[in-house]
């Protein structure tokens, strides 16, 4: 190779071109280090020539190969090019997203090579019988080895979608391959990592996922890559890594939002599963309690196996019984209405467990003038200050703003502020005040920041020393104790109500995650919500455990209104400082793409869901088409034009296949 074309990280389209030294020899796949501008940088070869279009005098020198790192096999960088190309990124974006951080430094100690892999292990044997359903999905999955088999695994909350999953593992390990299992955040969970390394004690296992130290990241990245790793156990990231021998993926709680990278390279995670998985040949499994309508409609139109997991795989255990509490009638104070106080009050009786859902953390989300109704807002975001009690703070969970909490009224000088709304704080206090003895742990952002926190709180639920747990969303999903036996939510209508067309799907997955938390072993669950709708449909859904009825109506509904699995979508964001630009650069945008493409529908720009953030005023724009065949053209001679444009007042980016429009 005279001229290695190398892919660097940075936000330019197109491959660098590089001369090859006397006495290099980059293969493609490489890792280099390369002189860019007056840095250097790492990028990755991949591809070679004998001649270059650039300049003799321009043409500069790659500096030098990194031989600790094994060159990216083909079907790899074939994976990074789908992702570039499918969302519109450059290369190298794409291949930085998959190195970890210590890779990318072009001054670093030389990796410590990985052990060879060892030898063949299937791991312990399980210590349960299967349920009929789960053999039947086991046998399911089985069926599709060595050949490209997309599963949904759609199994209610405690019915044992991990133990098929370990199953599933077990199996391709046998068959000396590897496997992915992603998850979509590995710290709220720390119960599952225990179980797979349990489960294959003398199989490696190693976890991908932000929150491990750079050495650590990078040992694990090259476990993956080089075969020693029999198991990767990772958060999204994971899905790029690559893999000697990957023979199966596994997906759990498909549904989730956070496989979806919200910002630069935009991908879905589980959507690059199911592609690469295509791409190799091989099975993917997606579990869900409740899986994406898009996945749903996958399996229903046959593109997906489809297996079920109808009952709680232990002994003894059922369905949680679910109630709606009439908010209207039992009015709460400090957020409890008087039943689910009782409610709470006979668990402490029993030594039973209490996991109240407050999804809100701070103690109020906003602080009220009775005197002249002025609220605490974010002046550069169209949002509440949050009051935080304990730091004495008003705090925007947008931008991160914060100030003192105003003794009097800062518009009329009044003393009569008031927090209004619950949040987790709030809620804490409230129970401390009603029930003094009993032990009580809040889990959110704020009380969870400090590493190991929470993994801490985890522990103490488990061991039976905390009585009640009040928390976010973070307590929904994954966990699994015995002696929790009520679950209660607060303040969940707002969900009811938001524009966004996923927001139903997403309510309900969320209450049906959290409910599932209830009664997962002998002794019964019951689930206590709070609402001033009691007879909405959701509710209704979430009350009898409902899963397929809810999904055929959604389905249904997306179908009559032509959104997603029914169309396919773009969403081109703006942001600008002044006011009207960025709806302005959208308008012409919307034009740009009608000339483009009559065959797509393009929507009015609009105000973006938070219309001000950190300063910035935001707007979006929707594009829809009935086929990728007909959007995934529009979106890249778009995006080309638009870059032409050199818009410099307002940044801008494409969002394909949007999760929140
Ligand atoms: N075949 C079985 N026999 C007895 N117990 C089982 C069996 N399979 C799983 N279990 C137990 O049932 C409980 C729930 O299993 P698991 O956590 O895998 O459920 P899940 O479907 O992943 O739940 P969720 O979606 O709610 O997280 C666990 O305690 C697990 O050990
Ligand atoms: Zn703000």
């Amino acid at each position: 190779m005279k001229v290695a074309q190398v892919a660097l990280d940075v936000p330019l389209e197109g491959t660098f071109d590089f001369r090859v030294p006397e006495g290099l020899e980059p293969r493609v796949g490489s890792l280099v280090v390369v002189p860019f501008g007056r840095t250097r940088k790492v990028g990755v070869v991949v591809g070679g020539a004998d001649r270059s279009e650039v300049p003799d005098d321009k043409l500069r020198d790659l500096e030098r190969v990194l031989e600790d790192v094994p060159a990216i096999a083909p079907p790899e960088l074939e994976l990074y090019r789908f992702c570039a190309a499918y969302y519109l990124r450059p290369l190298g974006e794409v291949i930085g997203a998959s190195l970890p951080p210590r890779l990318r430094q072009v001054s670093r100690r030389p990796l410590k090579p990985p052990p060879p892999p060892g030898p063949l292990d299937v791991g312990d044997p399980s210590p349960v019988a299967l349920t009929g359903d789960q053999a039947r999905a086991v046998e399911l999955i089985g069926e599709g080895a060595g050949r490209f088999h997309p599963v949904l695994l759609q199994g209610v909350t405690g019915s044992g979608k991990t133990e098929v999953y370990l199953r599933a593992i077990a199996a391709v390990l046998e068959r000396g391959r590897q496997a992915l299992f992603l998850v979509p955040e590995i710290g709220l969970t720390p119960q599952l990592e225990a179980r797979v390394r349990g489960r294959f004690p003398r199989s490696a296992v190693v976890s991908a996922h932000s929150h491990l130290s750079e050495g650590e990241r990078a040992k694990a990245w090259l476990a993956a890559h080089t075969g020693s790793a029999a198991i990767v156990l990772g958060t999204r990231l994971a899905v790029l890594s690559p893999f000697a021998n990957l023979g199966l993926i596994v997906v759990d709680e498909e549904h989730d939002m956070s496989f979806k990278q919200q910002e630069g390279l935009r991908y879905s995670a589980r959507d690059v599963a199911v592609r690469r998985a295509q791409m190799l040949g091989i099975p993917v499994v997606l579990g869900s309690a409740t899986p994406s309508l898009a996945s749903y409609a996958n399996a229903k139109q046959g593109r997906y196996a489809l297996a079920v997991l109808r009952e709680r795989a232990t002994a003894g255990a059922s369905m949680p019984v679910v109630r709606n509490i009439d908010t209207r009638a039992d009015r709460p104070e400090e957020g409890l209405s008087s039943f689910l106080v009782g409610a709470i009050r006979k668990r402490l009786e029993r030594g039973e467990q209490s996991l109240i859902f407050v999804n809100r953390r701070g103690f109020s989300p906003v602080l009220y003038c009775r005197d002249c109704a002025w609220t605490s807002s974010c002046d550069r975001c169209s949002a509440k200050l949050v009051l935080h009690r304990r730091t004495h703070r008003l705090r925007c969970h947008h931008c991160g703003h914060e100030r003192p909490i105003p003794q009097r009224c800062p518009q009329c000088g009044g003393m009569d502020l008031q927090p209004v709304g619950h949040g987790t704080q709030r809620v804490e206090e409230a129970l401390k005040a009603l029930f003094p003895a009993a032990r009580i742990a809040r889990v959110d952002r704020d009380s969870t920041a400090r590493k190991g926190a929470l993994a801490g709180v985890l522990e103490r639920v488990g061991a039976g020393e905390v009585d009640i747990l009040v928390g976010t969303q973070m307590l929904a999903k994954g966990h699994d104790y015995p002696a929790l036996t009520l679950v209660g939510v607060l303040d969940s209508d707002s969900g009811l109500f938001s524009a966004d067309f996923r927001a139903s799907e997403r309510l309900f997955s969320q209450l049906v995650q959290v409910a599932g938390r209830a009664g997962r072993a002998d002794r019964p669950g019951e689930v206590l919500i709070q609402t001033d709708f009691p007879t909405h449909p959701l509710y209704a859904a979430v009350a009898t455990h409902d899963y397929e009825t809810f999904a055929d109506e959604g389905l249904e509904e997306r179908r009559m209104a032509g959104f997603p699995p029914f169309s396919h979508l773009v969403l081109l964001r703006a942001e600008s400082k002044k006011p009207g630009e960025a709806v302005d650069f959208l308008r012409g945008a919307a034009r740009l793409a009608r000339e483009l493409s009559a065959e797509v529908e393009v929507f009015d720009p609009v105000p973006a869901p938070l219309e001000r953030k950190a300063g910035y005023i935001r707007a979006q724009l929707l594009v829809r088409a009935q086929s990728r065949s007909v959007l995934q053209p529009l979106a890249r001679d778009w995006k080309s034009r638009l870059d032409e444009l050199g818009e410099r007042h307002v940044r801008w980016s494409l969002d394909i296949d949007p999760q929140d429009v």
